[in-house]
């Protein structure tokens, strides 16, 4: 069956249905695409296909009478008819057909017999184009170029165009000819961005629900682009709406917002994007109205609950494990003992007795009030507190949200969005299920999204290499027990083979920063890479701040945007016109690419063989996401040993190099 982009063909009202039912025939190799916001004039729709090429239709509601003769010659209808077929004519490179809507078959017979073949535009009835479009399309089409090809893509669809900044594709592009390649979506990814972009009125009317929609792909298949494409088309179809785009991660909405403002100037008006966290903090504020003060750091939040857990000596659990599990009940919405009693913790890496459950839930009691007593609250409290608040008709409204990496999004935060969702509007899910699927193993239904048959899968990637996402599922294969289920498996087919990552062995973490250095530098010397196409991961075990001063150093201080440093989390030193190399935590990596990757002080993760089961699991995937943020080249520096089940996803280099 041929794919329907959007699923309505084009703004035909109710004909939309009787074309669609006879082009349903076509074959899966078809797309059927319309225009959503001409600049101009446009055909009503086109046929694509990758070898018959493109047909051009225009249906006419131009009746019979008003074409019949010369004597209606001034006649509106024929006018209007003329332009049409003019503004058909001039169309370069697909064939062109008209449906004339108000005419039977031998009717359009004598109107094409009187015009003659006139500039290789085809007519037919209704009635013949209802019958026999599957098969007049395919004999239509005409191949066209490449370049043609971009052109009609350009004008006609032209928000599906990915600017090359924007992919990390462009280092792939070997072709050093004048032709500069361009990118657009992939009919699957156009066609899930497309996806219910308009709920008919009156079904937004009555419907008091969210309308839901899921696109789970592997890391690198598009997600974020196609959020983010949906986002700015929605904002320009309804300037009257809000649209919101949350995701999770700082560093990537801070990326998102440089390259837009380089490649658009500005954001529609009526388009957020922001983190999570950043956009809770105000929906606190709005319905709280005061600003909510939270510890200055989870050590202080660690000394209370281990000044608490005296009182409670069966609870042996480690202090960081104690301080998760009670933002997992604040995520969790959970407000009372026996709720926590009965809470399913699958996924949570470990089992906890009723005893402990008992004793956790008062340690979560006495922590949370001598905060409370303190004016403070956990941050992971602020989405519940919105949830319970009286005054949530404070709540900014939105019409539209899309929900980015939604993987690691808790209950509370779905929660939070939906109550600040007006009815009927619509919710946008992109998640990538092995990058860690939702905080705890969460099925979508538990948290009330019902994604059953509203769900796309990508299975492709854009981002890297067959060498790279093979090296990364690997690791991820052999340590993860998930259910297969939540398990994407890539499509490698047609990916750029690329080459095996590199293991780096240094001799200490020291001469693993100044290794990291001299590499990075021999990357950008030649003219392939450029400081821009950059990224340094760094985790644990790397002194970061020198790891920083390094880089400052070598490339000079404005040329290092350090993507976690308090003073640059929003935008890189000297503006986002200058080339920057990015250096980001691993926990904050999430969502963040880049043409060449390195990897730093991870050697926690790489002896993910040797950690016990609870952590295994969680640090393969972290391991998994942050390899997968490699474009063309992956590079880890380790100044230990790595288990040999990882090794051999690499080449290995020594420290002499
Ligand atoms: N059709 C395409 N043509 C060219 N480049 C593309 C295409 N689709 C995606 N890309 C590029 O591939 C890279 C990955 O895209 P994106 O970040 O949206 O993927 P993702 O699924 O959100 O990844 P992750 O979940 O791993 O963060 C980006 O550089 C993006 O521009």
């Amino acid at each position: 069956m041929a794919t329907f982009i959007p699923a309505r063909v084009g703004a035909l009202g109710a004909r939309s249905i009787h074309i669609k039912r006879a082009l349903n025939r076509l074959d899966d190799a078809y797309v059927v695409r319309t225009p959503l916001r001409p600049d101009g004039w446009a055909p009503d729709f086109f046929i694509q296909h990758p070898v018959q090429g493109w047909l051009a239709i225009a249906v006419s509601e131009t009746p019979y009478d008003a074409l019949a003769g010369g004597q209606l010659f001034d006649d509106e209808g024929r006018a209007a008819f003329d332009a049409l077929l003019s503004q058909m004519a001039a169309l370069q490179g697909p064939g062109k057909l008209v449906v004339l809507w108000q005419c039977n078959t031998e009717e359009v017979r004598r109107v094409a017999a009187r015009m003659g073949a006139q500039c290789g535009i085809r007519l037919v009835s209704k009635a013949e184009f209802l019958e026999t479009g599957d098969t007049l399309a395919p004999r239509l089409a005409t191949p066209i170029t490449e370049e043609t090809e971009q052109a009609l893509m350009e004008r006609y669809f032209a928000e599906a165009e990915i600017a090359a900044i924007c992919t990390t594709r462009r280092h792939f592009n070997r072709d050093n000819s004048a032709t500069l390649q361009r990118y657009f979506l992939d009919v699957q990814q156009e066609s899930a961005a497309k996806l219910d972009l308009a709920l008919p009125q009156e079904q937004a009317a009555i419907s008091r629900d969210v309308a839901v929609r899921l696109v789970n792909g592997v890391a690198g298949s598009g997600k974020t682009l196609i959020a983010l494409s949906r986002a700015l088309l929605l904002a320009e179809m309804y300037p009257a709406q809000r649209i919101l785009m949350l995701i999770h991660n700082a560093p990537v909405v801070a990326d998102i917002h440089a390259k837009l403002r380089r490649t658009r100037g500005r954001l529609p008006d009526n388009l957020e994007i922001n983190t999570f966290s950043a956009w809770v903090h105000r929906q606190w504020r709005n319905v709280h109205q005061r600003y909510p003060r939270m510890p200055s750091n989870t050590r202080m939040v660690e000394e209370l609950i281990h000044h608490f857990r005296g009182l409670y000596p069966d609870l042996k659990l480690p202090v960081q494990r104690l301080r998760e599990e009670l933002d997992f009940i604040n995520e969790s919405l959970i407000t009372g003992e026996a709720q926590y009693a009965n809470a399913s913790r699958s996924g949570r890496g470990f089992a906890l007795r009723p005893s402990e459950r008992s004793a956790v839930w008062s340690l979560f009691g006495a922590v949370t009030s001598s905060l409370q007593a303190q004016g403070l609250s956990l941050w992971s409290a602020l989405p519940l507190e919105i949830c319970l608040a009286e005054e949530r008709q404070r709540l900014e409204q939105y019409h539209h949200v899309l929900l980015d990496e939604a993987q690691f999004c808790a209950p509370s935060w779905f929660h939070t969005v939906r109550l600040a969702m007006h009815p009927g509007s619509s919710l946008f899910l992109c998640a990538d299920p092995n990058q860690g699927f939702t905080k705890n193993r969460l099925s979508w239904k538990s948290v009330g999204l019902d994604v059953a048959g509203r769900t796309r899968k990508l299975r492709k990637s854009y981002r890297t290499t067959q060498a790279n996402l093979a090296a990364a599922s690997v690791v991820l294969a052999r340590h993860t027990q998930g259910d297969p289920e939540d398990f994407l498996v890539p499509d490698l087919d047609g990916m750029e083979p690329g080459v095996k990552p590199a293991l780096v062995y240094t001799d200490s973490p020291q001469d693993a920063v100044d290794r990291l250095v001299n590499e990075l530098s021999a990357c950008v010397q030649g003219n392939r890479f450029t400081l821009a196409d950059v990224l340094v991961i760094y985790g644990e075990q790397v002194q970061k701040t020198l790891l920083y001063r390094r880089l400052c150093q070598r490339f000079g201080t404005g040329r290092v945007w350090w993507l976690n440093k308090d003073d640059q989390r929003k935008a890189p030193p000297g503006g986002v016109q200058r080339t920057h190399v990015r250096l980001a935590n691993l926990d904050t990596a999430t969502g963040l690419e880049a043409g060449v990757v390195f990897l730093i002080g991870v050697e926690k993760l790489l002896a993910v063989d040797r950690l016990p089961a609870p952590d295994r699991e969680e640090n393969a995937r972290k391991l998994y996401m942050a390899m997968t943020r490699a474009g063309a080249r992956l590079i880890v520096i380790s100044s230990e040993p790595v288990p040999e089940a990882i090794r051999e996803a690499f080449t290995v280099h020594s420290p002499s190099g």
